[in-house]
């Protein structure tokens, strides 16, 4: 998987026009998205929270371009002893 890339992937182009709509929200109101990947099981971690790969290439690839646009991420205790993401776009 190639970052920084170009341009957002032609899937997410829909998403990121409604998020770039400054009509459609109040800009005194926080936006705040939860991202995650889940299993058919309704599971998003494996046994004792294990990090597991749930997800594929595009949705990394949404991820990191939905960081780009958020001014902030957050995580719990868990996932960052646990999965030590890098947390970059
Ligand atoms: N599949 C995916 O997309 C993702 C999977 N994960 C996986 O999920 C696992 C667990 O992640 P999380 O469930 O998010 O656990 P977590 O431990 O990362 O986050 C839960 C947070 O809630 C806080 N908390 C717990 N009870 C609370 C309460 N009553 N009031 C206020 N705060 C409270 C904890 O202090 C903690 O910081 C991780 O090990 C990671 O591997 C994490 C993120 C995304
Ligand atoms: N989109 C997605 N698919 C999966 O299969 C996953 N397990 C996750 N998990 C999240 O991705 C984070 C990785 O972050 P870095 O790229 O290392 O910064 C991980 O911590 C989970 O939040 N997501």
């Amino acid at each position: 998987m190639a970052f920084p890339q170009p341009s957002p992937p032609p899937f997410l182009t829909s998403l990121l026009s409604k998020h770039n709509d400054e009509t459609s929200l109040p800009s005194s109101r926080p936006r705040v998205t939860l991202t995650f990947a889940q299993s058919i099981d309704s599971k998003i971690a494996g046994v004792n929270g294990k990090q597991l790969i749930l997800s594929g290439k595009e949705s990394m690839i949404m991820t990191h371009w939905m960081r780009t646009m958020h001014d902030a991420i957050l995580i719990g205790i868990g996932t960052a002893s646990n999965d030590n993401p890098q947390l970059n776009s």
